[in-house]
């Protein structure tokens, strides 16, 4: 099943602004033996970057063939542009699934600064990795990308001798412990922002924001990413996983529940997903919780503003959209009403376009949604930095996936800052919105300790 992926044509001008020929990436592929993703996320180089889908794709990239990034507003569209001239005339040859494919990310805010604990990630930064390794029903194959067809094959042989030197199996052992943590909004902040938020309701202003904490923890050692998203996986078998290493140290990693958006030709799916509720100690008191939520009208109005908002986003772009019944998402500490949405698209659309339509959804923003920017740059007393925003990838095609950056931390070395937020309509209690972030830190804090 071999395949030559063509590129995009550019639209306009899009070579990089530093005046770079980033043109002509060749890419070959071979298939393996399994091979431990710990270990090649372990293995000493640059640049890591991990994803996994709760289908069952996993990929893991080391080193950098192509880099992109970008700032401002603009930057979906830029990193877009300058995609384009990437993967323009690529020459590919492996299946499918071991295509070369560009991961990264979005900062939340147009206006992001790269500051700690941000320090060293861009407002849109995305790399095509020299090498990649994908895991998926067509099985596990090895893909080196270089600037030609010598290259790329050289860089294939090359890992191929070298994976067989990693470990098979990797440990994925225990958390580093937690020395202690410090919150950027401690019980009272925390009311009187809601309390604050609750008055631009009342006056109209404002029908939902999502406001966020941020939790920073210093550990009793050196953390070990790859491996706490390995048993990530074991408690959240059902989120995706990521992991973004930048080029200072820092590591952006977490298990999202929320698809942001995947497309594949004309098929977009995406989801609303907000509203959550612990889980019980028994399955009686679970199903209890789950009812709570799907009864009460405040969590129907929350919950129904996302998917409002989604389906006035797509159906300008879409041919046919169907909005899925109402289910519960049940998670290892947690549970959340979610509404499926797919949609067939009208016309060609790059994944990195509907993104950019998508974010912020009123999931982790709110409506409308200029008054909730405003509202959560006002009383935010952190930086969402990459926190809540799209991460993922994305194909020479423009197909590709993404999810919401939540359940997430940003470690350097022996500090992680967490991040949690909780969606604040009409009648929110501030006490129980703050319980209910809790349970957000809890994926994350829980492999820490
Ligand atoms: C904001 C977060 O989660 C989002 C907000 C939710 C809510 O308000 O109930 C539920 C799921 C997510 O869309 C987070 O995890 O930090």
């Amino acid at each position: 099943m071999d395949r030559t992926l063509g590129g995009r044509q550019p639209t306009g001008d899009s070579r990089p602004a530093d005046g770079s020929d980033d043109t002509g990436l060749a890419s070959r592929s071979r298939e393996l033996e399994d091979v431990s993703f710990g270990a090649i996320s372990e293995a000493d180089g640059t640049c890591r970057v991990q994803w996994a889908t709760p289908e069952g794709l996993e990929v893991v990239g080391r080193g950098v063939a192509a880099r992109l990034t970008a700032r401002g507003p603009e930057r979906f569209e830029t990193i877009r542009e300058r995609a384009a001239s990437v993967f323009e005339g690529l020459d590919h040859t492996g299946p499918d699934a071991a295509r070369p494919r560009a991961f990264g990310g979005f900062s939340f805010h147009d206006g992001h600064e790269s500051v700690a604990p941000w320090t060293g990630f861009e407002a849109a930064s995305f790399v095509v990795p020299e090498v990649l390794v994908s895991r998926s029903d067509e099985g596990t194959w090895l893909t080196a990308v270089g600037d030609d067809a010598t290259e790329a094959t050289r860089r294939l042989e090359e890992w191929h001798d070298g994976l067989l030197e990693l470990p098979a199996m990797r440990p994925s052992g225990t958390g580093p412990g937690v020395a202690s943590t410090r919150r950027t909004t401690p019980l009272e902040s925390w009311r009187e922002q809601v309390e604050q938020a609750l008055d631009r309701i009342e006056d109209g202003e404002l029908t939902k924001v999502v406001l966020a904490q941020a939790l920073s923890v210093d550990l009793e050692g050196p953390i070990d990413v790859p491996a706490t998203v390995e048993r990530l996986r074991r408690q959240y078998p059902n989120c995706y996983r990521f992991l973004v290493g930048n080029a200072t140290g820092g590591t952006f990693f977490g298990a999202p529940p929320e698809r942001l958006v995947s497309k594949r030709g004309d098929r977009v799916e995406t989801e609303a997903l907000a509203g959550s509720v612990p889980r019980g100690e028994t399955p009686e008191e679970d199903d209890e919780h789950a009812e709570r939520m799907l009864d009460n009208e405040k969590f129907r109005r929350e919950h129904g503003l996302v998917v409002e908002s989604i389906r006035d986003q797509l159906a300008p772009l879409a041919s046919k959209l169907t909005v899925d019944d109402r289910t519960i998402r049940r998670l290892a500490t947690i549970q959340h009403l979610q509404t499926p949405i797919e949609a067939t698209l009208e016309a060609d659309q790059h994944v990195l376009e509907l993104v950019e339509a998508l974010h912020p959804t009123p999931a982790v923003g709110g409506v409308p949604p200029e008054t909730a920017l405003e509202t959560i740059r006002e009383t935010e007393s952190f930086d969402r930095g990459w926190y809540a925003a799209p991460i993922g990838w994305f194909d020479a095609d423009g197909d590709g996936e993404f999810a919401v950056g939540l359940r997430s931390g940003v470690a350097t070395d022996e500090t992680v800052t967490l991040f949690a937020g909780n969606g604040i309509v009409a009648d929110s209690d501030p006490d129980e919105e703050w319980e209910e972030v809790q349970l957000k830190f809890r994926p994350i804090l829980d492999e820490l300790r």
